[in-house]
């Protein structure tokens, strides 16, 4: 997978990718060299005299050694921009496969695991591509170079070199593949803890509330305590590759000076031969375990590299249309036909065959009890998500197949629960049309009432709108959908947290301020809706009234009934 997944990310630095494996290669070579130019030295040069012959080899070795350090320097530098480049494209990739997911598909995922994905996840396997443009070529040819050298230095001693290689590179192999499962283990412990942290910054108010705190303070402890678990098993097996490796090493290399000591007492070989033998021992320790280095980053990254791709692979079930429709027959107009809607998951229906029609100039509003299923209704029209039966049409085109950025563009939604971004009230405003005026942000301020607490806010809006009250958020986040000025409103209970005069007060200015547009608001209280052109009643996912208010007060028992339980008739 992580192999997988790098071939596709690495296309696009594939120059980079080839001197980098050009250098890495040279570097290799150049440090193969020394030892073969020692051993000439030392035979030849030294033991004879021959001070021109060390002169000339020292200065051939000097040369030698300079081209193998700036070809490692060059081939790290490189190493460190591609895998920074890997890193980049991959945040890039999973952020833009996270935005097109529907809810329902986050939720699986999970938003601290999505977190987790997007930045640790990444940055482990960022680290094994630095680590292996660093070091993953040079080792083979490390290895076969110095095994190749070494035979033609002395061909019995080779047979040591020849049996440790495949020794120390299978003892290492069996200690990597017992890593796997612990780092998945960890990885998924990891977003445990992330989940819990989450919760807990974000519920801090009602766990103090609560008193719960020593409740959740365990709970953290005990997630911490199974990743620190884990992290630990996974440890032990890594310290062990360090002590495996230099002990098969030791072994050999007693085994070749040994052996080496009497061929060079009989004369089959050179002292500088076996020097330069020792070497090449030396190098082939040195490039294994360097590779071992990079095989323990491996997998983690190969763990790290099956979540990413999980995320990459999940295909958006909100599905783009595949030739997009780029022109309205009926500019504003919403209509939901026959709409089946059933969370994934759910025992029963949200929405069953509901119908409603929204006109331009016109407001439309849906009332219903707790959990009838408004906030489906009107999730459907911004394709929050899609409906398992029936239709909706935005300007009389069906959502499915109209162009995204048209029916974005067509829509100021003012959700139950409001979300605004950090930075400044301007920003915030201006989050739906950048280009609106000051004039406009103003206007909607002071239609939503919100000039007073805009003023003593200091202009800045903290992340999810945190400084501010329920209200306020509410009244900020109307006025952004004003500044937008769409053809559609779909107010979701936008007055909820406001008393009842305020709210009145409220939605008079915005029945101004909307004039024109079409409106569709949900709402709690029968008497706020009095005015409306139409209202839809809601029961249990089922349209059971549409007509105005006087009409359902005579028509409709629901309407009747929450309208009594009111106390507005
Ligand atoms: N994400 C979800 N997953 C599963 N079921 C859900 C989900 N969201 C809502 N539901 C269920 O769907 C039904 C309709 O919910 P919806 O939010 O549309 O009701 P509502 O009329 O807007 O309620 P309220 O007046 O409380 O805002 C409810 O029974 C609710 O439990």
């Amino acid at each position: 997978m992580l192999i997988r997944l790098l071939r596709t990310r690495l296309t696009s630095s594939r120059t980079s990718v080839i001197t980098l494996v050009l250098l890495q290669g040279a570097q290799a070579l150049a440090l193969l060299c020394l030892p073969a130019l020692n051993a000439a030295l030392i035979d030849d040069g030294v033991l004879k005299g021959d001070t021109r012959l060390i002169l000339t080899l020292g200065g051939v070795m000097v040369a030698v050694t300079l081209a193998q350090v700036a070809c490692a320097g060059a081939a790290i530098h490189l190493g460190v921009r591609v895998a920074a480049r890997v890193g980049r494209d991959l945040r890039a990739a999973v952020f833009t496969r996270v935005q097109g997911l529907s809810g329902r598909q986050l939720a699986l995922f999970g938003t601290a695991s999505l977190i987790t994905r997007t930045t640790g996840d990444v940055q482990q396997v960022q680290q094994f591509v630095l680590a292996a443009c660093t070091v993953l070529v040079s080792v083979p040819v490390m290895c076969v170079g110095a095994v190749a050298l070494a035979l033609g230095q002395d061909v019995p001693l080779s047979g040591a070199l020849l049996v440790m290689t495949p020794v120390l590179a299978g003892a290492l192999a069996v200690v990597v593949r017992g890593m796997r499962p612990l780092f998945r283990r960890m990885q998924r412990r990891v977003d445990a803890v992330n989940t819990i942290l989450r919760e807990q910054i974000t519920g801090l108010r009602v766990i103090r509330a609560f008193g719960k705190d020593e409740h959740e303070r365990r709970r953290f402890a005990a997630a911490s305590h199974d990743l620190a678990d884990v992290a630990v098993r996974a440890g032990r097996l890594q310290t062990l590759m360090l002590p495996l490796g230099t002990t098969v090493v030791n072994v050999f290399s007693v085994a070749v000076v040994w052996l080496g000591a009497s061929r060079v007492g009989g004369g089959a070989m050179g002292a500088g031969e076996l020097i330069a033998f020792l070497t090449y021992l030396t190098q082939i320790v040195t490039a294994v375990m360097s590779a071992t280095f990079v095989l323990m980053t491996m997998p983690r990254a190969e763990v790290c590299a099956e979540r990413i791709q999980e995320v990459l692979g999940t295909d958006p079930e909100l599905a783009p249309p595949a030739s997009p429709v780029r022109t309205m027959s009926r500019r504003g107009q919403v209509e939901v036909r026959a709409a089946t809607f059933a969370y994934p998951g759910a025992t029963t229906l949200a929405l069953r065959g509901a119908d409603l029609v929204a006109r331009p100039g016109e407001t439309t509003a849906v009332v219903g009890s707790i959990g009838s299923g408004k906030s489906t209704l009107l999730g459907l029209v911004p394709r929050l998500f899609d409906v398992t039966e029936g239709r909706v049409l935005v300007g009389g085109v069906d959502v499915r197949e109209l162009d995204p950025a048209l029916l974005t563009a067509a829509i100021g939604l003012v959700p139950q629960r409001p979300y605004l971004f950090s930075g400044t009230v301007a920003d915030t405003l201006r989050y739906g049309r950048p280009q609106a005026s000051d004039e406009e942000l103003w206007r909607a301020l002071e239609v939503t009432r919100s000039l007073d607490f805009v003023r003593s806010l200091g202009q800045r809006v903290s992340q999810g709108g945190a400084n501010l009250s329920g209200g306020q958020r509410q009244r900020l986040s109307i006025a952004r959908a004003l500044v937008r000025r769409p053809e559609i409103y779909l107010f979701d209970d936008p007055f909820s947290a406001l008393d009842r005069d305020r709210a009145d007060a409220l939605g008079a200015a915005l029945a101004v301020e909307t004039e024109g547009a079409t409106v569709v608001i949900v709402a709690q209280r029968v008497d706020a809706v009095r005015d409306a052109d139409r209202v839809v009643v809601l029961e249990a996912g089922l349209v059971v009234g549409t007509g105005t208010h006087a009409e359902l007060l005579r028509t409709c028992p629901t309407y009747q009934e929450i309208a009594l339980s009111q106390e507005t008739v």
